[in-house]
């Protein structure tokens, strides 16, 4: 099978879920960089032995998995510390990405990485599509599917990169304003060319 991979990406509450579930329902394999990030520092994993090794049992929890609130607290103002965790987990999680992604069969594959550009995710990707909406409908999808502040969405926002940084880069990108039905036909569209581009890969 062709490993034309498509990085889908976008803002929090933009519908990354939505869309890549919907590529799904044509029959298009997943991979989510969130995930992948999880499973790196499972029970028993090379990163969570590596990360214990190094800041103690501080970091477990009780049953032995990772206290992630204790890590973010330890890397938080210490930049040796957060460098050092970075460049542990970083090429884990590249390599697994790139497993799963090798391991997928469909004709192209999607990589959902809320975080593409950030982290440079796009260099392991043939094309990259941004979902999109206004921060405006953001803090209020948001908000309303999780029980979330309106202050703390729009700190989540300022974190990630500007909506308009995100659009100048992504190739392609899907307007996730209207209804879902609406979405299914644009999502359709695209798969449709994907496939053409996969096959001239
Ligand atoms: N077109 C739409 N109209 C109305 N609600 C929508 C639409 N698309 C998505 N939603 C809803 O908005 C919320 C956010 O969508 P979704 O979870 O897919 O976003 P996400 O980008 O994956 O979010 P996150 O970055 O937090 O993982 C969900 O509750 C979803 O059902």
């Amino acid at each position: 099978m062709s490993k034309f991979v498509v990085g889908l990406t976008g803002g929090i509450g933009s519908g990354k879920t939505t869309v890549a579930n919907l590529f799904a329902e044509q029959g298009i394999d997943l991979v989510d960089a969130d995930i992948v990030a999880r499973e790196v520092v499972e029970i028993g994993s090379e990163g969570l032995n590596k990360l214990s090794e190094h800041f103690g049992t501080r970091i477990l929890k009780l049953d032995s998995s990772l206290n992630r609130s204790a890590l973010r607290e330890i890397i938080f103002n210490n930049p040796t510390h957060r460098d050092w965790v970075n460049k542990l987990l970083h090429p884990l999680i590249r390599i697994e990405m790139l497993k799963q992604l090798d391991s997928a069969v469909s004709a192209y594959t999607i990589l959902i990485a809320p975080l593409l550009f950030e982290n440079d995710l796009d260099r392991l990707v043939n094309r990259t599509l941004m979902v999109d909406i206004s921060t405006q409908e953001q803090v209020k999808r948001t908000s309303t599917r999780d029980s979330v502040s309106q202050e703390q969405v729009h700190r989540i926002i300022e974190s990630q990169a500007p909506r308009a940084k995100k659009l100048q880069r992504a190739d392609d990108v899907i307007d996730n304003h209207g209804e879902i039905s609406a979405l299914k036909s644009k999502v359709i569209a695209l798969h449709n060319n994907y496939i053409k581009l996969s096959n001239n890969a």
